[in-house]
């Protein structure tokens, strides 16, 4: 059995208590674990004015840790800059928000470079090699220009824009010469694949024979969708616990008999929070008589409060939230309770039981993993109503909710009125079937799929004789 060696920006490393907030990587990955002896290498969350070239090591289970601790200006050009100003906008389509700077970019790939010196060093011959994100694009081409000729697999988790869009960014050839030096490419649907594709096709002139594309070099890269899946077992669990949580309780004595109705993300832009509030607000405006009988509780924990474009969604957000809850709201009744603090998720699973709409209306999402640990934590027989926007990767499986266009506040306003006065046996008709398809593909389908895929491969992993980008 080959060791997997998974590298992320962001490394999990398990809360000894077991009480903390696991991301979705995590869990994603825990699974992953227990089949393969492991090396986790990434990003320590640290940053230090004299970071060491060797990572720290530390020991959790069968797992290794091997953590980079990154330079202010490393996590100011490569994280803050060119991952989440000129990358994340770009391929959530905002390119009206996408900011590049040579600088930044000139950042992205020297720590790409620092974090292949420091991996490469530890790669044995058979490791199989998972990267995560788009933070971490030039790894391969990297690792290959130092002699790494084992297999590499990239997990892309955000959406791969059309080539159009993609093509608008400084430096996005380069991105696509070095993404065919990966052996798999997994994305998180086919649409996602298809416009990958064409993109290395059109831009490095690779050829095409299915999911499969041949580079000049004669480098054989697989493009694939692979959706990535939730724990539902797990969730299912945590959701039928029952709520203990001041939190819960207290949101519970506030319903009184009202119909919560729901909303988690991150505060981002490509969430569409503030779009989400004005159809709400569409909604009540709509249907006067559900004033008062209805309370949308919006959990949005801050995020990259650095980079200045969420520091506006902040403000814009608070702003719309204000005007809403000073126009609509009545003594005794706030229509929208917003709460910027990040939840556990045993939390979340209460709370998404409780409430009869989940609201999840991205403008933009790679998949969502939101929606489907609200469909996890239903009560079978008397389940909620997911609303779910028709570009979240999710919405692809999740066929059953009611699928919105989150640019149209009249149209998700509609859903949300229909959603509430949806009768039981549609809903349990609905959940049922979102149930089935959250089952067939979930986290370990996706972990092992992917893992078998890149097991699979056959191509050769040639050291390339070119240099590698940014030079
Ligand atoms: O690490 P941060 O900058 O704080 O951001 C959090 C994570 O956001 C992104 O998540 C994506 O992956 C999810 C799982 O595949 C997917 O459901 C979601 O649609 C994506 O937005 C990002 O890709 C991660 O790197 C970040 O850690
Ligand atoms: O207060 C919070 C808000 C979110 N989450 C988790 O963060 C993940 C968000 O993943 P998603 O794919 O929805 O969006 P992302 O933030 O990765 O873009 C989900 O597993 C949530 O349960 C959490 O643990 N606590």
């Amino acid at each position: 059995m080959p060791r997997l060696v998974v590298v992320s920006n962001r490394v999990a490393i398990p809360d000894p208590t077991g009480k903390g907030s696991a991301g979705g990587l995590a869990v994603a990955l825990k699974e992953a674990f227990q089949a393969y002896q492991g090396l986790w290498f990434g990003w320590s969350g640290r940053v230090s004015s004299h970071p060491s070239p060797e990572p720290k090591m530390v020991d959790k289970g069968n797992v290794h840790y091997a953590l980079m601790d990154l330079a202010p200006i490393d996590r100011q050009e490569y994280y803050n800059g060119f991952a989440n100003r000129a990358l994340w906008p770009n391929m959530h389509y905002r390119l009206g928000l996408s900011e590049f700077s040579r600088a930044d970019y000139a950042g992205y790939l020297r720590v790409n470079r620092s974090f292949a010196n420091a991996l490469g060093q530890m790669i044995r011959p058979d490791d199989l090699i998972w990267v995560h994100d788009y933070h971490l694009i030039p790894l391969a081409a990297e690792l290959r220009a130092l002699g790494v000729t084992n297999r590499i697999g990239y997990f892309h988790h955000i959406p791969w824009p059309a080539p159009e869009v993609f093509g608008t960014l400084p430096g996005s050839r380069e991105l696509l010469r070095a993404i065919a030096d990966y052996d798999l490419v997994g994305v998180q649907t086919d649409l996602d694949a298809d416009n990958l594709r064409r993109a290395i096709v059109q831009e490095v002139g690779a050829t095409q024979q299915g999911v499969e594309l041949t580079t000049a070099n004669g480098h054989q890269t697989r493009v694939k969708g692979f959706p990535i899946g939730i724990d539902v077992k797990g969730f299912q669990q945590l959701a039928r616990r029952p709520p203990t949580h001041r939190i819960v309780k207290q949101t519970l004595a506030s319903l009184v008999s009202r119909n919560l109705i729901i909303g988690v993300d991150r505060l981002d832009y490509s969430k569409g929070i503030p779009e989400r509030m004005e159809a709400f607000e569409r909604f009540l405006v709509a249907n006067p008589d559900q004033r008062g009988h209805v309370t949308f509780l919006q959990i949005a924990p801050t995020s990259r409060s650095e980079v200045p474009e969420y520091v506006s969604l902040s403000r814009a957000t608070s702003e719309t939230l204000g005007r809403i809850n000073g126009s609509l709201g009545e003594p005794g009744w706030v229509p929208i309770h917003y709460v910027t603090t990040a939840y556990p998720r045993s939390v979340l699973a209460n709370l998404y039981r409780i409430a009869r709409v989940g609201l999840v209306t991205p403008m933009r999402d790679g998949m969502n993993l939101v929606a489907k640990e609200y469909v996890a934590a239903q009560d079978p027989e008397d389940p909620g109503v997911l609303v779910l926007s028709k570009f979240a990767g999710a919405a692809q499986q999740l066929t059953d909710a009611l699928i919105v266009n989150p640019n149209d506040k009249f149209e998700v306003a509609e859903a949300i009125r229909d959603a509430i006065h949806m009768d039981r046996d549609e809903r349990k008709e609905r959940w049922r079937r979102m149930m089935k398809a959250i089952q067939d593909y979930d986290v370990s389908w996706w972990a092992a799929s992917f893992l078998k895929d890149l097991s699979d491969y056959r191509g050769m992993s040639k050291v390339r004789s070119r240099i590698p980008v940014g030079q």
